[in-house]
């Protein structure tokens, strides 16, 4: 759809309709008959009102008539943001929820985690995670892969395959004396992020990126957490670990790291605290750890299924954010047993509501809230908020469209003179991939899947 216009980019698609977003301002903006254009970098090149579709498609030279129009239920929302999943765990999600974490490590993850040696194993499970988030509506995920570099490297391939935009960690441990076969010598976890980091950029992936990936402190000798803080530094990399997920785990990390301040303190001093650090849970962080978090720019990714499903805590995000710590959700498969980011909107808008039981003066977050947490949010938390996370000239096209009446979904009744705003709070309530009609990233419609031969 290109022709000779006044800018110097080419116009790829244009849709008109309702758009819902969040803003800094703004936890839920509402626009609506709007015209969105996309470019062919895949990139918003301009946002208008419909009712100048004319003056637009000529300044931008398209044809007014290859306009998509959105239906009357239907609206584009920013794709949602996974903080925090572990691609590894998902051949287990919706099991083994009966042990607390450092059990349910033992028992049941790292016993799952050491079949990813067999390629064909790891291939036929991450082809199904990337493909059950994206339809599922996450455009962004923050993977932990296992141990094994080559792996990774396919989670890697995979996510790019099905055009997923992804941080992807290959799993760094040499600590492991229950299940002893589970676990990297300390050369071996440095050689082998080393490996894994320079495979993966020699790919030059468009919208997939290594992460540095320490599992967490309890699992992590001090040479090794320190090399690693190191590769980070030199690469400009991000970082992801677990922090503060339970009370035990806390006890421990104080009794194996006595020197340091805090379990924070023990991230920070190895260089893993930075603006490209995101860590989940952090249910137990204490208002001193917080501000450190603060101070160095570091994000906190809220997993309440998991944190409720192994029964390790309730993180206040009220007072996260009342530190103005950059805030994500995360579905935390399989502590976490749903893949879905509405889920992980759900459980925490659940999680706010216990605390509000708990104490009545307790600020509950907003369903607007918990919105931009799972869009602008978690795009923040991951340092990618230039690339996504919401509707802005020059920002990606990563978004949803969304029909809340979807023929045989889960939404029976929508009101007559229902606005925007009530069909995104029964979407984020009710809805599921049924309703999710389309998904794209970078302009680039990846749901429903294309047939590949
Ligand atoms: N929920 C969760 N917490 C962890 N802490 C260290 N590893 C893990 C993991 O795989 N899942
Ligand atoms: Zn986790």
């Amino acid at each position: 759809m290109t022709s000779s216009n006044e800018s110097a980019v080419d116009i790829a698609h244009v849709y008109r309709g309702t758009f819902v977003h969040s803003t800094d301002h703004t936890a839920v903006e509402i626009l609506e008959d709007r015209l969105l254009g996309v470019d062919t970098e895949g990139k918003i090149a301009f946002i208008g009102s419909g009712q100048e579709v004319d003056s637009l498609s000529q300044k931008w030279g398209f044809e007014a008539l290859a306009v998509t129009q959105l239906g009357q239920y239907e609206f584009f929302m920013p794709g949602m943001v996974d903080t925090h999943i572990h691609a590894s765990q998902y051949s287990y999600a919706g099991t083994a929820l009966d042990l607390p974490l450092l059990q349910w490590l033992n028992t049941y993850t790292f016993p799952v985690e050491a079949c990813y040696k067999d390629l064909e194993f790891a291939r036929n499970v991450y082809t199904h995670v990337v493909k059950r988030t994206l339809r599922n509506g996450t455009t962004t995920a923050c993977y932990f892969a296992t141990i094994h570099t080559d792996a990774s490297l396919l989670l890697g391939q995979i996510a790019n395959d099905f055009g997923q935009r992804a941080l992807v960690g290959k799993v760094c441990m040499d600590t492991n004396n229950f299940v002893p076969h589970y676990r990297e010598t300390p050369e071996e976890s440095h050689d082998e992020t080393n490996r894994f980091i320079s495979e993966m950029l020699k790919k030059k992936y468009p919208l997939v990126r290594p992460v540095v990936t320490p599992r967490f402190a309890l699992s992590c000798s001090a040479a090794l957490l320190g090399h690693l803080g190191e590769i980070a530094q030199n690469n400009h990399l991000h970082i992801q670990s677990h922090i503060s997920e339970t009370k035990e785990e806390v006890k421990l990390v104080k009794e194996l790291f006595p020197d340091y301040d805090s379990y924070t303190d023990v991230y920070h001093k190895h260089n893993l605290l930075t603006d490209k650090t995101v860590m989940a849970h952090g249910c137990h962080l204490t208002d001193e750890e917080l501000k450190l978090f603060r101070e160095k720019g570091a994000s906190v990714a809220h997993c309440p299924n998991s944190n409720i499903s192994l029964c390790s805590g309730m993180l206040d995000a009220r007072r996260v954010l009342n530190h103005k710590v950059k805030l994500g959700l995360g579905t935390d498969v399989a502590g976490g047993y749903s893949p879905s980011m509405l889920d992980a909107v759900r459980r925490t808008l659940d999680t706010s509501k216990a605390l509000t039981i708990q104490d009545p003066q307790y600020q509950t977050l907003t369903f607007e809230e918990v919105f931009r947490l799972a869009t602008l949010g978690g795009s923040q938390a991951l340092s990618l908020d230039e690339h996504t996370g919401n509707f802005q000239v020059g920002k990606d096209f990563d978004a949803l469209r969304v029909n809340a009446a979807m023929e045989g979904g889960p939404i029976d009744l929508i009101n007559h003179g229902e606005g925007p705003k009530v069909l995104l709070e029964k979407f984020l309530n009710l809805g599921d991939d049924r309703n999710i009609a389309e998904v794209y990233v970078a302009g680039k419609r990846v749901v429903p899947f294309v047939e590949r031969p």
